[in-house]
């Protein structure tokens, strides 16, 4: 997929400015920039949950804009930051609605299986009504980080070609959020491509690409290792003001 020369600009104001750069298919890319940079704007142009001014998102050279509504939701996980769920259906239905688009919902192995790779089983199992799977109301039962490895566990039960977390993570904590993170490049490997949009850096150490936005053009696209090592830049400067190291040491 490929960002050329995109513009998006909402009452006037120019939000993203020229943006151009290429999602490697079957790889993680990663999203990162200071609050009200554009990122989330990126994953709604992505998804078209929003059309560009000017520009085009492509996808295998064509233009997204062709690709119906319908074409791009079989194709496309998407983890937002306010995940939906049916709150008058049990956690094994919206769980198991995952695969809603073959006319049948995921049986209960799959569900657990799902559950598991998301590290939400326990906390399932844990409630009542968890031993049969039958936990309702998801919004005030789970946590929101545990509606996060809900709404996780649900784009890996079905894996498609192109997987999309928007702060997905961002309310675990950073071993819970690691075990996840690992789950997903075993899970989709080499057969999803996967775009994080994260506040936490440590989140997106392992992406095989990292585009910092800073607002609405790219300031840097390359590898932790290569984007760290440039302490003038951006990322480097990011990393500074967590007030954490990438533990390289240095
Ligand atoms: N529908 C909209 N109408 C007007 N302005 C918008 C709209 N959506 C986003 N914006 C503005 O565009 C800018 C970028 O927003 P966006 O949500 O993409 O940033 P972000 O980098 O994801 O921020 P955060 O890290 O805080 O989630 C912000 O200034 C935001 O207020």
């Amino acid at each position: 997929m490929a960002f050329e020369d995109v513009h998006w600009t909402r009452q006037g104001v120019p939000i993203l400015r020229g943006l151009s750069f290429t999602i490697p298919a079957n790889q993680v890319t990663a999203i990162v920039g200071l609050t009200g940079s554009g990122k989330s704007t990126i994953a709604k142009l992505l998804l078209r949950l929003e059309g560009v001014t000017t520009g085009r998102v492509t996808l295998n050279g064509h233009d997204l804009c062709n690709v119906t509504h319908n074409a791009l939701r079989s194709n496309v996980n998407y983890v937002e930051q306010t995940p939906q769920f049916f709150e008058s259906k049990s956690v094994a239905h919206n769980l198991g609605y995952a695969t809603a688009s073959t006319g049948k919902l995921a049986g209960q192995e799959l569900v657990e299986e799902a559950a598991k790779l998301g590290h939400i089983y326990d906390a399932i199992k844990e409630k009542p009504e968890g031993r049969y799977w039958l936990v309702f109301g998801l919004r005030s039962t789970f946590s929101g980080g545990e509606q996060h490895r809900i709404a996780i566990s649900r784009a890996l039960l079905k894996p498609k070609p192109l997987l999309v977390l928007d702060e997905a993570t961002s309310a675990l904590d950073s071993a819970t959020e690691e075990r996840v993170m690992e789950s997903i490049r075993k899970h989709c490997g080499t057969v999803t491509t996967t775009v994080i949009i994260a506040h936490r850096l440590s989140t997106v150490k392992q992406a095989d690409q990292i585009v910092v936005i800073d607002k609405g053009q790219v300031a840097q696209v390359g590898t932790h290792t290569t984007l760290y090592a440039d302490k003038e830049g951006i990322y480097s400067r990011l990393w500074a003001a967590s007030g954490v190291t990438d533990g390289s040491g240095t």
